[in-house]
């Protein structure tokens, strides 16, 4: 499974954003390029919620996206939030790896708007690893998260990702440097 982009380029009004990209996303992709240059333009010409100006997407399967905004249903515990978007998976599976992000029962079952930052990106990051597709996209997962909550949480996704492909964007170059991977150059 991968995502192809040929010759992409993208526009807003005058600026131009992205220009004749050509990029195959396979296995694991980092994503490193500073604000405003076009990173989250690309997930959303990768999932279709944007069109290229020139060029072609294509991309087989499913793609999942995790943005910076958690997009929580605030009134559905994390379980429910899980759930939501995983409909193959059983109550028991979800709960086993929100514990594996380091969330307790007492996370898992009040409702996410009571949740702090750390512990509602940690659900949402479950919420997109776990959710059935072919790609995924995470913009900054692990921001916010302390050292010990970060390692778990990046070595939880690698696991995950077997046999798919993942495009992760950071601005941590220790974090690109655990993953490994294709660097994507947007320039
Ligand atoms: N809907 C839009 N209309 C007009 N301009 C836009 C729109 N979306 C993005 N842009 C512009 O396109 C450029 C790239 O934006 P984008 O959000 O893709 O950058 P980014 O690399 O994800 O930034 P950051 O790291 O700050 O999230 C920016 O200059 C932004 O102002």
């Amino acid at each position: 499974m991968k995502a192809v982009l040929s010759g992409v380029s993208k526009r807003y009004g005058d600026q131009w954003v992205l220009r004749d990209l050509n990029l195959t996303l396979e296995g694991t992709n980092v994503l490193m390029a500073p604000s405003g240059r076009g990173k989250t333009t690309l997930a959303r010409l990768l999932l279709g919620l944007e069109a290229p100006d020139a060029g072609r997407v294509e991309t087989d399967g499913r793609i999942v996206a995790q943005f910076q905004e958690d997009r929580l249903c605030g009134q559905l515990t994390a379980v429910g939030n899980v759930a939501l978007c995983c409909p193959q998976l059983r109550r028991e599976q979800i709960e086993t790896a929100l514990t594996q992000l380091g969330l307790c029962e007492e996370d898992w079952s009040k409702p996410a708007r009571q949740l702090s930052g750390g512990q509602a990106r940690r659900v949402a990051l479950a919420r997109a690893v776990l959710a059935p597709a072919e790609g995924v996209i995470l913009d900054e997962p692990f921001k916010g998260l302390d050292e010990e909550t970060r390692q778990r949480a990046m070595n939880w996704v690698s696991r995950m990702m077997e046999g798919r492909w993942l495009l992760l964007i950071t601005h941590d170059e220790q974090e690109g440097e655990a993953f490994g991977g294709a660097s994507v150059e947007i320039l």
